[in-house]
């Protein structure tokens, strides 16, 4: 008997590291500048709010424009293959408007906009690459977290999720580490971006081997009559709306993710002023974040899928990271050890939260409307994801200048109250988990 591509385990896994690789590649171009802050203050001229527009820059498109959400709606109208295809070349045109912004115009060269006023224009052109290869990347997010469940519901699926998260945090990983070694190396500020630009081209071509693979599974589930169960509807986008178990899990989720990825843009610099951590190897502390959550989100999603426990994961991973916070906020400890422990903490939470957060979105919502609700989700997230690093980058050039360099207090303030908030819709998701029945405490795997 031929064996089906929907039963086979190394049909699955394959589909898994394919999405997964292309993923990856995004994740190294979407922080890749994070570690170069202070070079670009330095050799550019950029100051903290130039910096804070450039990250915030991120939601022009996807939250303002709400692209992130027209993402969705395709994903749900045209399928993740098209979609895919269609978001990694969008990360692709970004990229190299990115690259070109930084390698090619004057800094000095200033241009007056209508609501911005006036700016520089290589921050204008950058900023710009980094809006449209946000929106590819947010909606590739959203198509390889609806791949996986597509592909792994009812089987080892937050094990699977928890292994594209991984991959994830290995491509955060190396846009923490890799930028000051390649910039020295070739002297350039956008070298570091041509460089990820190369890997996301390999990251398009792997995502091809994903399309053959699917195009198989849409055979196999034509003949059992199972495709028209996913046609999308827009009514469905109201049925989203009026589940308070989602807002719930979104609110979770803006508040966690705002007070860790923009974190990370700013932690290279915080290791310099508060640790005193030598400049040369600033990045490697914050790299050690998405190193722990490699292997740790894998492991969180395993148990996630046979001990079950999901809500209970996702509250404690926001009290460990309200711990975090209230450390670094400790102005006589400035051991470089205690960053080194606080990053392991704070790896340990964010591995916690999203190892059983994407899963528990698909026991909330069904599946033919998972792509407009992962898409929901993103967006609001996205609002903390590009609103934080502005705000910290204004906070930090009002109220932290200490001459040359910058007084972190008030950021990490800043960060302590949006984990504090998080816990509070941790347990406010608890409750209406028991109140609803979604299972999230309940095992993945059915037996
Ligand atoms: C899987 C999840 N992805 C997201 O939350 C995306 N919206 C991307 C956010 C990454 C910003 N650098 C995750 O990464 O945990």
């Amino acid at each position: 008997m031929v064996q089906k591509i929907s039963d086979s385990v190394a049909a699955r896994w394959t589909v898994l590291i394919a999405v997964s690789l292309t993923m990856m590649c995004g994740y190294f171009m979407c922080d890749v500048m994070s570690p170069l802050k202070t070079l670009l203050q330095e050799i550019m001229g950029w100051d903290s709010v130039e910096y804070g527009v450039f990250s915030s820059s991120y939601g022009w498109l996807n939250v303002i424009l709400l692209m992130l959400i027209v993402g969705g709606v395709i994903l749900d109208k045209k399928g993740a293959r098209f979609t895919g295809v269609f978001a990694t070349g969008v990360m692709l045109i970004g990229a190299v408007l990115k690259y070109y912004g930084i390698e090619f115009i004057d800094p000095t060269i200033r241009t007056t906009l209508p609501f911005f006023g006036e700016m520089r224009l290589q921050l204008l052109v950058t900023s710009l690459g980094y809006a449209i290869f946000a929106f590819g990347y947010e909606t590739m997010g959203i198509t390889a977290t609806k791949i996986i469940v597509r592909w792994f519901k009812g089987k080892e699926m937050a094990l699977a999720l928890g292994m594209q998260v991984a991959f994830a945090r290995l491509g955060t990983m190396l846009a923490m580490v890799a930028p000051i070694p390649i910039y020295n190396m070739f002297g350039k500020l956008s070298t570091p971006i041509l460089f990820c630009t190369v890997l996301l081209l390999f990251g398009f071509a792997i995502f091809m081997v994903f399309v053959v693979m699917d195009r198989k599974l849409d055979k196999e589930r034509a003949q059992e009559a199972l495709a028209d169960d996913e046609k999308f509807r827009f009514s469905d986008i109201l049925l989203i709306f009026r589940n308070r178990g989602f807002w719930y899990i979104a609110m979770l989720c803006l508040l966690f993710y705002a007070a860790v990825f923009p974190f990370l843009k700013f932690a290279t610099e915080f290791m310099i002023i508060k640790f005193n951590v030598n400049p040369e190897y600033a990045g490697i502390i914050p790299g050690l974040l998405p190193l722990g959550t490699l292997f740790l989100t894998p492991l969180f999603g395993g148990i996630y899928d046979k001990k079950g426990k999901g809500a209970t994961i996702m509250l404690i991973g926001t009290l460990m990271l309200v711990g975090v916070y209230i450390t670094f906020s400790i102005t006589g400890l400035n051991h470089w050890l205690v960053a080194v422990a606080m990053m392991i903490v704070l790896g340990i939470a964010f591995s916690l939260v999203p190892s059983a957060m994407w899963p528990s979105v698909a026991k909330i919502i069904p599946m033919e409307r998972l792509g407009s609700a992962y898409a929901l989700i993103f967006w609001v997230q996205n609002i903390g994801l590009a609103g934080v690093p502005l705000v910290v980058g204004i906070v930090l050039d009002k109220y932290g200048k200490v001459g040359d360099s910058y007084d972190y207090t008030y950021p990490v303030y800043i960060f302590l109250a949006l984990c504090l908030t998080s816990v509070i819709f941790a347990l406010l998701l608890k409750r209406e988990d028991r109140v609803k029945g979604y299972g999230l405490e309940k095992p993945n795997i059915k037996k």
